[in-house]
């Protein structure tokens, strides 16, 4: 391969500045500021074997996205994981899958210049804005539904699919990435590596089953479509094990705020037997995708899959565009027959089919801004003439003057207007820009273990061979031919592609996850995220193995040909679940959405509230306070007269709390769930009366008489009533902790927001000594008095009244852990995470 065109990295590293551990020194940063034809502007993200920056092309002055891997510090396996990715990415083109534009190497490195998707990754925005709204939701998901429709009809299944995988571009579309554990999969052949992240992970997959990749895709799209609609996942379960149950345990709950159509859809996809589960044409048919809202309907008009317009796109694209070429010849030292060749066969090795692309790219866009801009053509004429409006011209196949001057003016415009400067570039971090660092920060918040981000990101590849030799003979010859000429995707001499299959793509080995350690469930207020604190991580076989062992064992994974239903085994995915139950304990694992428990930690989930069983003495208090209430009208009853009430209530919780952790007593037959055994219950019962959304409302509706008064089914009854009924408002008993009622929280939900936002993760790059300093000056400052001690971890805590620091030194980093207790001013607060994370630099 000619790899003259590949320039000279320029890199420089950082001065050391100080001495010592913490030493700049100790963690000098590559400085790159060019590659190839590239321009580095700043880093934009980071995976665990890459990190992602943004770059600006030469010629084109387009933003790009240019993955960096460093070879010398990834497992081989790894190496083949971003191998597969490459390949995969060079045979698909479709306006919703992320557009590869060039593939350099050198003797360290790997630069993967991909299109740049400004909008960020679709979980950062589920994070930041919970669920979304059904028009909203039913656009994003139809273009996902339209690049996985066309993965499929490639013999590409995607293996992978998740929120944080899904991107936002410029204009609110989506794209697709990672394709690190996709591969090729003709019909009837089943797949066997377990691979993906297990909240999104099909049942045949958790279990170890040979599995059809399409059905499972499916499935992961299911709980994506789950995720914007609900804002929480479908299975919670911190574990495989308990996501396990959690699947198999009965019908997942939908709120009662998903329309009947999305519901109807969402039961169609997220079917437990694959062979039962809709294909991806049966939910491109689905009536929630087909049938559109009035009021969206140009919002979702555009983007429902539409192989016309996928097809008009790429016969534009057939045509060389002579104005980009001339622009080319002009622009470069590359001749003319080279630019055709390169072109014409899609070589993704060189510089040339990426400039050409991009500057293609810019032009459309130009052309497209210029129709837009001028009245409408047709609409005169199809009056008098009948005729239908004029559709915008695509790219000028003639040398066009005003599109050259208008690409030179363009490319110029954009470059001078870009304010990121070059000093924000080159470092390693993970996130440069302030809006994505915002982000960021929003979900190292909702993280249950944000010490751990930089390891969630783990992702380990797949032990399949990439082609097997069979299925690269099958699709050379049928399907991947097929597939590509009846889509008439490009002019791409695909034979060629297919021709040889590229060096150490085949291995036989998979990889290996350390430091796997189930986590609580996150509870965070919009998106619930119940994995095991690897969120990010999408896993291979090795991940699944040791939580597979058991399951194995309790189903054996059977060697016979693929049943009918694609699941491997003999044996049904409902009939396997039901033994698993069998097997492992068949406690019930509903969800609860919307209702977020006011109880933090071991009873932060309402089927342990459920099972609160209370006393007589416990039940006529709270059936005082609630009488009360209703005589005035609804008050919140925390405050006032009642105080030694509640108080009096809430030692008698306490004790309740005392006798769960230490085995109920036969007399007072309380029961817990066992998971939940070792909390001690601070509970102080409230009594507050809530509409759909927990605003507090007026006074309770429901029985007032001593004869049906019972609070805990109450609560129960109207919490589901709430989540999943029609019947608003509601009265909502609820339970809530001491701290959210001084932090002024009026219902129980808010409670738990307020309570959620208190414990944060900074991490800086600043040196721990001079976050510490500045943390002083900062309560010094404040005349807040401190204290301040050593940790065996080498960290240091800075304690005051109502805010405690936790500042320790990682490998390169400074993370600082912030709880801000009860008592804390939220002013005061906000000023420190505002200092704090100007210190955070990187
Ligand atoms: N084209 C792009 N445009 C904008 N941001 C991107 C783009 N590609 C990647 N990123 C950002 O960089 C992050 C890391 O990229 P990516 O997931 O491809 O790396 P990786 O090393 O393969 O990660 P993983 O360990 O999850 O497999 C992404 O989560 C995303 O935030």
């Amino acid at each position: 391969m000619d790899t003259s065109w590949v320039a000279e990295t320029r890199a420089s590293t950082s001065t050391a500045t100080t001495n010592g551990p913490w030493s700049i020194e100790s963690r000098q940063k590559l400085k790159l500021d060019q590659v190839g034809n590239y321009h580095i502007v700043k880093s934009i993200g980071r995976g665990n074997f890459a990190t992602v920056k943004l770059a600006k092309h030469e010629i084109a002055k387009t933003k790009v996205a240019v993955k960096i891997v460093d070879k010398t510090t990834i497992e081989p396996e790894n190496l083949i994981k971003i191998e597969r990715e490459i390949e995969i990415l060079k045979r698909l083109e479709h306006p919703h899958i992320v557009k590869l534009y060039e593939v350099m190497r050198s003797d360290r490195f790997i630069y993967i210049v991909t299109e740049y998707c400004s909008g960020g990754e679709m979980f950062e925005t589920l994070v930041e804005r919970g669920r979304i709204a059904e028009d909203e939701a039913r656009r994003w998901f139809s273009q996902a539904v339209s690049a996985l429709a066309y993965c499929h009809e490639m013999g590409v299944v995607h293996r992978d699919l998740k929120a944080e995988n899904v991107l936002i571009d410029k204009n609110n579309d989506i794209r697709i990435i990672d394709f690190g554990f996709s591969n090729f999969q003709s019909a009837g052949h089943l797949l066997k590596t377990s691979c993906g992240s297990p909240p999104y992970a099909a049942p045949e997959l958790l279990l170890a089953n040979d599995y059809d990749g399409t059905k499972a895709d499916i499935w992961s799209l299911g709980v994506l479509l789950y995720i914007m609609v609900t804002g929480g996942f479908p299975f919670p379960g911190d574990s495989i094990d308990k996501l396990k149950r959690a699947i198999f345990s009965g019908p997942f709950k939908i709120p009662y705020f998903v329309s009947v159509e999305c519901s109807d859809l969402l039961r169609k996809m997220l079917v437990l037997t694959p062979a039962k589960r809709y294909n991806i044409q049966q939910v491109q048919q689905h009536r929630w995708l087909t049938t559109k809202c009035e009021d969206s309907l140009s919002a979702s008009t555009n983007n429902l899959p539409n192989d016309h317009l996928l097809n008009t796109k790429i016969s534009e694209k057939k045509k060389l565009s002579t104005t980009v070429l001339l622009f080319l010849q002009q622009h470069s030292k590359w001749a003319e027959e080279q630019i055709i060749e390169d072109v014409d066969k899609k070589n993704y090795d060189g510089p040339i089919y990426a400039a050409y692309e991009l500057l293609c790219e810019k032009l459309r866009a130009a052309t497209e801004d210029e129709v837009a801009d001028q009245p409408r053509r047709g609409s005169r004429g199809s009056i008098l003439s009948g005729k239908a409006n004029v559709d915008p011209e695509p790219a000028a196949p003639t040398i066009s003057a005003h599109h050259l001057a208008q690409l030179s003016l363009l490319s110029s415009a954009e470059y001078e207007s870009d304010d990121s400067s070059a000093s924000e570039m080159c470092d390693d971090s993970p996130c440069s820009s302030s809006r994505r660092k915002d982000n960021r920060q929003k979900i190292s918040e909702a993280m249950p273990n944000n010490q751990n981000r930089e390891q969630r990101r783990h992702t380990l590849c797949a032990t399949e061979p990439l082609l097997p030799p069979e299925l690269l003979a099958q699709l050379g010859g049928v399907a991947g031919l097929q597939a590509a000429a009846a889509l008439q995707l490009q002019q791409t001499n695909i034979q060629a592609l297919l021709g040889g299959q590229p060096p150490g793509l085949v291995h036989p080995y998979g990889g290996l996850l350390s430091g796997f350690s189930p986590l609580p469930i996150n509870e965070h207020p919009t998106l619930h995220i119940p994995y095991m604190g690897e969120r990010r991580a999408s896993a291979s076989e090795a991940l699944f193995a040791a939580h597979l062992m058991s399951a194995q064992g309790a189903f054996p994974t059977g060697s016979e040909s693929p049943t009918a239903s694609g699941s491997g085994t003999n044996m049904g995915i409902e009939e396997e679940g039901r033994k698993y139950l069998n097997q492992h304990g068949s406690t019930k694992r509903n969800t609860v959405h919307g209702m977020a428990s006011p109880i933090p930690s071991a009873l932060s989930n309402q089927r342990h509230l459920r099972q609160i069983q209370i006393t007589a003495s416990q039940q006529s208090q709270l059936e005082k306070l609630y009488l009360q209430h209703i005589h005035k009208g609804g008050r919140h009853m925390s405050a006032g007269s009642d105080l030694f009430q509640i108080k009096q209530l809430q030692r008698e919780f306490q004790q309740l709390g005392k006798l769960a952790a230490g085995g109920a007593s036969p007399t007072h037959a309380h029961s817990l769930a066992t998971d939940s055994s070792s909390f001690s219950l601070k509970c102080t019962p409230r009594i507050s009366i809530t509409d759909e959304n927990n605003k507090l409302l007026g006074p309770p509706v429901g029985p007032s008489s001593s004869a049906t008064f019972n609070p805990v089914a109450m609560f129960d009854q109207k919490a589901n009533e709430v989540l999943y009924g029609s019947e608003r408002p509601a009265t909502v008993i609820g339970f809530t902790t001491n701290q959210a009622i001084n932090s002024g929280a009026s219902t129980p939900d808010q409670s738990h927001f307020r309570s959620e936002s208190r414990g944060t993760t900074l991490i800086c790059a600043a040196e721990p000594v001079e976050v510490v300093h500045e943390v002083k000056v900062f309560f010094d400052g404040k005349k807040i008095q401190y204290e301040e001690s050593a940790d065996e971890k080498d960290g240091c805590w800075i304690n005051t009244p109502g805010i405690r620091l936790f500042i320790r030194p990682t490998e390169d980093r400074t993370h600082v852990e912030l709880v801000l207790l009860q008592e804390f001013s939220e002013r005061i607060a906000e000023e420190l995470v505002y200092l704090l994370k100007n210190l955070d630099y990187i």
